[in-house]
């Protein structure tokens, strides 16, 4: 089973303003929203995929449960643990640039975090762990390091889609997969990333540290799988962007599904990447026709091959 972690879930409120002027009343063109949050944008799009998975984190009062319902609808198991406060609501500005508002998340109690603990007991050497998204500040900053010396223990493979101080936590724990995109491997190593050769060149230091697989987003630019033994460089297509939101979760998701089918990682790669853009071109989350639609247009360069 593939277990996502998302601590902190969201409801994303997606809304358009044309000309957003600050200290005016502004009103939008369209508004939508959907749950959020790393690890569940992973289990939806891995749902999608074909590919089963069980959400875990933190969630509570009426956003909680909007959350909660919509991924029961969607048939996707979750074992949440229900906190007294409310859900954050992330803002996603949808205007000339594109600006978003990720809320704090609701406090959590050391009873809620023991409890939310238990669920790892259960979990079996051929499970993976996606921890994903950021840590509620109540929440103590090694909780991912707590989580994957468990799975260290039990030889669970651990997946990490982080960013900031987490993921500099994380790097020492040699994860088998982390998914930076290029400001977060840049703001990594203090220095900005805007080209597909720098990406490869900070991407295999953290290899060269243990990290088993890197794969490193950049948008519109490509995408790279770094492994122990070589580079893989993919195109994106073309197409409009529609919604952006969960492009990078959907990688993961897409990878992850691939991976769970026993595809090879090259192959594995090539639907995540193809999974990213069906989502930056759909208003909401990827669908398989989508994915299936755009794979023929990725082309994956290994050292120097195109395939
Ligand atoms: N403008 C775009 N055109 C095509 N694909 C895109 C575009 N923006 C994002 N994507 C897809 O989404 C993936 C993740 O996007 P990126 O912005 O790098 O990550 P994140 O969402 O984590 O910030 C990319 O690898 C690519 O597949
Ligand atoms: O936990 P964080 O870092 O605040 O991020 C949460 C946000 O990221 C998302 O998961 C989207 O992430 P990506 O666009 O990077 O794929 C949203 O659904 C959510 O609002």
């Amino acid at each position: 089973m593939i277990y996502t972690v998302t601590l902190n879930p969201s409801v994303d409120y997606i809304t358009e303003v044309a000309n957003f002027e600050l200290g005016a009343l502004n009103r939008t063109a369209s508004d939508s929203k959907f749950p959020g949050g790393k690890g569940i944008n992973v289990s939806r799009v891995m749902k999608r995929l074909g590919v089963e998975s069980s959400a875990l984190g933190f969630i509570g009062g009426f956003t909680g449960d909007y959350v909660k319902d919509f991924l029961t609808k969607e048939n996707i198991d979750t074992s949440f643990i229900t906190v007294k406060g409310d859900t954050r609501i992330n803002i996603k500005l949808k205007t000339n640039v594109e600006t978003e508002i990720n809320g704090l998340g609701p406090s959590i109690a050391n009873s809620e975090v023991e409890e939310f603990f238990k669920a790892f007991q259960k979990m079996e050497q051929q499970d993976i762990v996606v921890l994903a998204g950021s840590i509620p500040g109540t929440l103590p900053s090694t909780i991912y390091n707590e989580i994957i010396s468990i799975c260290r223990d039990k030889e669970i493979k651990v997946v990490a889609d982080v960013s900031g101080d987490a993921l500099k936590e994380i790097i020492s724990e040699k994860p088998f997969l982390i998914k930076p995109n290029h400001h977060e491997l840049g703001e990594l190593f203090e220095t900005e990333i805007s080209s597909i050769d720098e990406a490869l060149h900070y991407g295999r230091q953290l290899v060269n540290q243990g990290v088993e697989n890197v794969i490193v987003s950049l948008a519109e630019k490509g995408a790279l799988l770094i492994t122990g033994n070589s580079s893989y460089i993919a195109n994106v297509p073309k197409g409009k962007v529609l919604n952006s939101v969960g492009a990078g979760d959907s990688v993961v998701g897409g990878f992850l599904s691939a991976i769970s089918k026993n595809h090879s990682i090259e192959d594995a790669f090539r639907i995540g990447v193809a999974s990213g853009s069906a989502t930056a071109f759909s208003l909401e989350l990827c669908n398989k026709e989508k994915v299936e639609e755009l794979l023929p247009q990725i082309k994956i360069e290994k050292e120097g091959e195109v395939k």
